[in-house]
């Protein structure tokens, strides 16, 4: 016989186990967060008793027990037995954002009412005992839940002894004791409520000294006023201060700070100076609180990339949570909090940028006196360390770009220096895209007198080719030719006495694909330097690319090589040297020739920082037992014969 399931307009039934079983999988961080639930109703309910009675005691207290207990009382607006029956038994129901009851959300933590049910993570049981304290006629009530689904609700008699607010009782799951230990949960409430605008102290125990009965002290979490809105004496006792709490919260002690403000958004807060370099995409770890609980200590996006030399720590009013209560909800206010934020630590940037290259005295802006403020010292320290993200900002940012500019030096050939000083000394900024091109013709260039900026780091040939849009910069990326151009012809009369030995070395480089000119250039004591033709470094690609291709298309891309096959470096030799001029004074086809020129040629690579390849280094062992064996033949050469006796 089968059992008639026609149903209309029925209750969903909900399996409780289910349902924690996802809070604690896939919406909160872990069980921890049991205990900012707990404190968020507390701080609710007072603050909702307030709404009635603006001097009603402003207290929470944990209490954490033997054997795995807590119990955490609030001074709360309570709960009547009708409330508690409503609320607390229907998961999702929420006092906080009910209309009809006169409460908004604006005012209340607390909105999707789920919360409670956290408390499942670490206990089996949850127990509630509350009195109204705004219905007074009203008697106290005992609730229980249960993680099975149940519950009991008992109204107790109107004298019990229970005070006005709520008390909630948990005893602690088999293997989830430690979550309620007296350490732990002191830990947890100064994390998710140091900042809160209520006492929530936690009973701990003191040592014991008299043998007698366990003594306990109430330990304070909570701070009575956000520390960067605080009175101080003066700024110097405010800055002291504000680096003390970053040390104490956020580890580290500050270069600075920058103060935020964000009215829109109910939002105050602090930018801490990181005190050494992080690296680009480290990510920015933001400690946001939410009506001064603690929202998450890693809430990304609240700046922009740029600027990862900071932490925050905010506190916003209005922004919204996302329901695991540990990111920000990405709506237009946060877009627009963002921006403001951007805006503000870059002002302080600017300044900071500014006072390092000027020391701006008698600055009317309030941003720029504020970081000229700081000693010449702290704003050049911040300035160095923070190079890397300055340069990252001036990549997108004009004003930026022309103070980094005049301010953060960059590798050129005559030292470092300042892009500003660059162009005022030589006019045109030259500078090269990779380290290596750099050190290739450092030597050379810097021995011609010509100037060199190294754009071989992070940001560096972003920001020239965004300085090159610039007016009044002429910035050009160096060619092989800028360098060709200024070593020496070799005067005709040398050139052909010593054409058959530049021949024959040409033909020992050609097979590395690199030609071979011989020039005469300062300094003397580099014999030769490696130049990497770009052009002829594309014309490579493109015949590799043609060799790989069928005939068609290997016909149409060749047509995009030019001339012969031209190699895509040049070794060029120096005469000056004189190492190079005994080896063009020997033979042609002497192997000492071959094996001199091979180990210029490795030379020159590895003084171009370029990494030798297996091929360059069998060469190169080659010639040196090539030299070797020369220098150990030559006559007069030979080690001291011993059997030999003087003569
Ligand atoms: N300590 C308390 N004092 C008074 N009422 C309470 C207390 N704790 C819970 N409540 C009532 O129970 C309801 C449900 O609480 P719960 O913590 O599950 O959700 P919530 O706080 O409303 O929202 P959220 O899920 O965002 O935390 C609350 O809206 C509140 O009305």
């Amino acid at each position: 016989m089968s059992e008639d399931l026609t149903a209309a307009g029925r209750a969903f039934q909900v399996d409780l186990r289910g349902v924690v079983d996802l809070l604690a999988r896939h919406l909160y961080s872990g069980p921890r967060v049991y205990v900012r639930e707990l404190l968020q109703n507390g701080v609710d309910a007072i603050t909702a008793r307030r709404l009635h009675d603006a001097d009603a005691p402003a207290r929470v207290r944990l209490r954490p027990g033997p054997g795995g207990t807590l119990e955490v009382t609030d001074t709360g607006i309570g709960l009547t037995p009708a409330q508690a029956t409503e609320l607390l038994a229907t998961v999702g129901r929420s006092s906080k954002r009910d209309l009809d009851l006169g409460l908004g959300r604006e005012e209340f933590l607390g909105q999707f009412g789920i919360g409670l049910l956290s408390a499942f993570m670490v206990a089996d049981e949850i127990e509630l005992v509350s009195r109204s304290a705004v219905e007074t006629d009203e008697p106290p009530v005992r609730w229980v839940g249960y993680a099975d689904g149940r519950y009991d609700l008992t109204v107790l008699p109107r004298d019990a002894d229970v005070p006005a607010g709520s008390t909630v009782r948990l005893r602690a799951r088999r293997d989830a004791e430690h979550w309620l230990s007296a350490d732990t949960v002191v830990a947890l409430a100064q994390e998710f409520g140091s900042l809160l605008p209520v006492d929530v102290a936690v009973e701990v125990p003191l040592p014991d000294v008299t043998g007698g009965a366990p003594a306990t002290a109430w330990r304070r979490v909570s701070e009575p006023s956000l520390p960067w809105l605080a009175t101080y004496p003066d700024e110097a006792a405010r800055t002291a201060a504000l680096a003390a709490y970053c040390e104490r919260t956020l580890g580290f002690t500050p270069l600075a700070h920058i103060d935020l403000s964000v009215p829109l958004a109910g939002l105050t807060g602090v930018a801490f100076v990181l005190p050494t370099a992080v690296p680009p995409g480290a990510g920015s770890r933001h400690r946001v609180y939410l009506k001064r609980m603690l929202l998450g200590t890693h809430v990304d996006d609240l700046l922009p990339e740029w600027a990862f030399f900071v932490r925050c720590v905010v506190d916003t009013s209005v922004l919204r949570p996302t329901a695991s209560r540990e990111q920000l909800y990405g709506d237009e206010l946060l877009l627009a909090t963002q921006e403001a934020l951007a805006a503000q630590v870059r002002a302080w940037t600017v300044a900071a940028l500014t006072a390092s290259s000027t020391g701006l005295a008698g600055s009317s802006d309030p941003d720029l006196t504020a970081a000229a403020g700081m000693p010449p010292a702290t704003t050049r320290r911040i300035v160095s360390t923070h190079h890397l993200a300055l340069r990252s900002l001036a990549t997108t940012d004009d004003e930026v770009l022309d103070l980094v500019a005049q301010v953060l030096p960059f590798e050129t050939t005559d030292g470092a220096t300042t892009l500003a000083q660059v162009r005022a000394d030589v006019g045109e900024v030259l500078h090269t895209t990779r380290v290596e091109d750099f050190r290739r013709v450092a030597p050379v260039a810097r021995a011609q007198g010509m100037t060199v900026v190294n754009a071989g780091y992070v940001y560096d040939d972003e920001l020239l080719a965004r300085l090159a849009l610039r007016p009044g910069w002429q910035v050009r990326e160096l060619r092989a030719q800028d360098v060709a151009q200024v070593l020496g012809a070799v005067e005709p009369h040398r050139e052909l006495e010593v054409l058959d030995q530049v021949q024959a070395a040409a033909a020992v480089v050609r097979p590395l694909d690199c030609a071979l000119v011989l020039r005469s250039f300062e300094p003397a004591e580099v014999p030769a330097v490696l130049l990497q033709d770009r052009d002829g470094e594309h014309q490579q690609d493109v015949r590799r690319t043609v060799a790989a291709q069928d005939d068609l298309w290997g016909g149409v891309l060749a047509g995009f090589v030019s001339g012969e096959d031209e190699p895509a470096r040049r070794l060029v030799v120096n005469d000056a040297n004189p190492t190079v001029r005994r080896l063009l004074a020997a033979d042609p086809a002497d192997p000492v020739l071959v094996a001199g020129v091979r180990s210029m040629y490795v030379t020159a690579v590895l003084l171009a920082g370029e990494p030798l390849r297996a091929r360059e280094a069998e060469l190169m062992n080659d010639a040196m037992s090539v030299l070797l064996e020369a220098g150990l033949t030559r006559p007069g050469a030979a080690l001291p014969d011993e059997t030999q006796e003087d003569v």
